[in-house]
């Protein structure tokens, strides 16, 4: 690490401090959530969803989707079921009729450890210096000591899933969402499989092939599409929607967007999900960011990873 390193755009840092973690760089593989699988399918908008957004996605036609899971780290060969591959990861991209896309990136823990970029830093330098031989507390220890969020976030049960399509995510990260009357309501998506989350139990888990994750979504999908129902979550008049670390009660309103349906694998998946950059920011007019500095943070660090991965 050089001298300069504190010096770097805070999202070039995290990218740094993600690969640093993983034993990387681990050359084409994205810096954080760079195992992963790329299905495909298509959305079909409930009657609900134009009530809350005009987003071309969520009127009345159906859109094709292709959408990648994928654990968490950057390291490529993580066991499906180790304790580091969570939050698993969904992106979703939205094709749209006028050639242009937008996307949905979640996670299936609902939260996120930090409020600031700055906060994420500290926690991924926390856990690096945390290694073997240091000494106690170690730093990890003092940062979770005295940042409850990460800690609660560490301590949140993360169960295995029996596949990626059994797993609930969240999009954490809220959006402002306005209807065709010019309304505008704060929410955050929940993408929720319709038979219902299944996991494994823990001697499952602990008995889990490495790939199990991978290897299961082709078998399923041969047989019969994954259903997935995304809702969005809309915060009450004093709900915080600019920190992630903060999780709304569960009796929140639920609005259902519509039902996304996966049908079969991306048969070039391996090359699709290198040269491509999901973004949360990747937006169409109905939605817009929030003021979330951990939202408008996430672009810039995708862009360094996927620059590194792809660009150069
Ligand atoms: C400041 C906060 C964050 C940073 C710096 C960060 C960093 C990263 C980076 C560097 C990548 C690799 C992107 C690429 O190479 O294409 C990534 C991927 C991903 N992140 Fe984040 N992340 C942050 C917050 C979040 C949050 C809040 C969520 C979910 C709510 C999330 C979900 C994901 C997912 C699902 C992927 C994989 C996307 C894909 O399949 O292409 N991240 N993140």
């Amino acid at each position: 690490e050089d001298a300069t390193e504190s010096d770097k755009p805070v999202t070039e840092q995290i990218v740094n401090t993600l690969t640093k973690l993983s034993g990387g760089p681990h050359k084409g593989y994205r810096a954080n959530h760079a195992k992963g699988i790329v299905a495909q399918g298509e959305f079909v908008p409930a009657k609900s969803a134009a009530s809350l957004s005009s987003a071309a996605h969520l009127q009345t036609k159906a859109s094709p989707v292709t959408v990648r899971f994928s654990d968490a780290t950057g390291l490529p060969t993580i066991p499906d079921a180790d304790g580091n591959s969570f939050p698993k990861g969904i992106a979703i991209r939205f094709q749209l009729a006028d050639a242009s896309y937008t996307d949905i990136v979640s996670i299936s823990t609902n939260g996120f450890p930090a409020a600031t970029p700055e906060d994420f830093l500290g926690l991924l330098n926390a856990i690096a210096a945390s290694g073997a031989g240091a000494a106690k507390p170690t730093p990890i220890e003092q940062f979770l000591g005295s940042h409850p969020a990460a800690l609660s976030f560490v301590q949140m049960p993360k169960p295995a899933p029996v596949s990626f399509a059994t797993e609930a995510y969240y999009g954490v990260n809220a959006f402002a969402f306005t209807n065709a009357q010019g309304e505008t309501q704060y929410g955050r998506y929940r993408i929720t499989p319709i038979n219902g989350t299944e996991f494994l139990s823990k001697e499952q888990s602990t008995n889990a092939a490495p790939n199990y994750l991978v290897d299961e979504l082709p078998l399923r999908l041969s047989k019969a599409p994954a259903k997935f129902k995304i809702s969005v979550q809309l915060a009450a008049k004093d709900d915080e929607v600019n920190d992630p670390t903060v999780v709304w009660p569960e009796n929140r309103k639920l609005v259902e967007l519509g039902t996304l349906t996966l049908k079969n694998i991306d048969a070039n998946g391996v090359a699709f999900e290198k040269a491509t950059m999901f973004s949360p920011l990747n937006l169409v007019d109905g939605i817009a960011a929030s003021d979330d500095q951990i939202l408008l943070a996430r672009p810039g660090a995708y862009a360094v990873s996927f620059g590194r991965r792809f660009g150069q």
